[in-house]
């Protein structure tokens, strides 16, 4: 894995119409983690995600991105964003979909090739959905439907993949499996997740970013505590679970 960070931000401040969403943002990832980034609705996840895939400029500030610009490094982003708007009765399988991702490389002009689809075949067994390749997208559930646009991501070998909310509307044993494949995949990409899901922070997660407005940002080294979330979220939060639970306890916001 690359020494260059997966990103670094330095003083980076956005928003939009005048409104300042984001202040001051200072941080820097390394390659090859997996990093979360959590905070409460409103806080500015979405907006950092597209400062970072260069869909909108900081107000100031500088933002590198596997050592680029956002816009230069975004042929090796794979993203994955929380809603997938489609007509559930388009009539487009699974293989067609994941081959969509090849458009990026290839251009909208040209044919698949024989590897393209072989790709495609490969990522669709990585994510464990290459049974369903000719199924008709609407048919799957919405588990299934995400490792699909995942594997659609990832089509480009990405060096950076960016899901959003990745277990939205997943039932309990496919949000398992999926960060089984999220630690499957870290070994070859940096992994950036936007979550609400506390039991991913806990689960496969290294570095945390809390994000509201602000940004705290904890190494995998510290943990997670409740006073952290809640400075955060701007309420108490309470962590409950069932038996001895793995946890983490991070420092205190400066
Ligand atoms: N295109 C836009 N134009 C104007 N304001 C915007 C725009 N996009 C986001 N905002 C505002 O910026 C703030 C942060 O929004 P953002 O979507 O980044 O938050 P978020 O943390 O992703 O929220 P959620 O958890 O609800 O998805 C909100 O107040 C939102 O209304």
């Amino acid at each position: 894995m690359s020494d260059t960070p997966a990103l670094v931000f330095r003083g980076v401040s956005a928003g939009f119409d005048g409104l300042t969403v984001l202040e001051d943002i200072t941080f820097s990832q390394p390659a090859g983690r997996m990093l979360g980034i959590i905070g409460p609705n409103g806080g500015g996840k979405t907006t950092l995600l597209k400062l970072i895939l260069g869909l909108i400029q900081p107000d100031c500030g500088s933002i590198k991105v596997l050592g680029k610009s956002p816009e230069d490094a975004r042929p090796e982003i794979g993203y994955v964003s929380q809603y997938h708007l489609f007509d559930r009765d388009f009539p487009i399988s699974v293989l067609e979909v994941v081959l969509m991702g090849r458009y990026a490389k290839r251009g909208l002009a040209r044919r698949y090739s024989s590897g393209d689809v072989a790709l495609a075949k490969e990522y669709l067994d990585k994510v464990g959905m290459l049974p369903f390749a000719h199924r008709q997208i609407g048919q799957l559930s919405g588990g299934q439907q995400k490792r699909v646009f995942i594997a659609r991501a990832l089509v480009n070998q990405p060096k950076l993949l960016i899901l959003d909310e990745p277990t939205a509307g997943v039932d309990a044993a496919m949000q398992t499996g999926l960060y089984e494949l999220l630690e499957t995949l870290k070994k070859e990409m940096t992994i950036i997740m936007v979550t609400h899901d506390i039991s991913a922070v806990a689960v496969c997660i290294d570095d945390i970013a809390c994000l509201n407005k602000h940004l705290s940002y904890h190494h995998a080294e510290e943990g997670l505590t409740a006073e952290a979330l809640s400075e955060t979220y701007n309420c108490p939060i309470q962590l409950i679970a069932h038996g001895q639970v793995p946890h983490r306890v991070l420092k205190e916001h400066v």
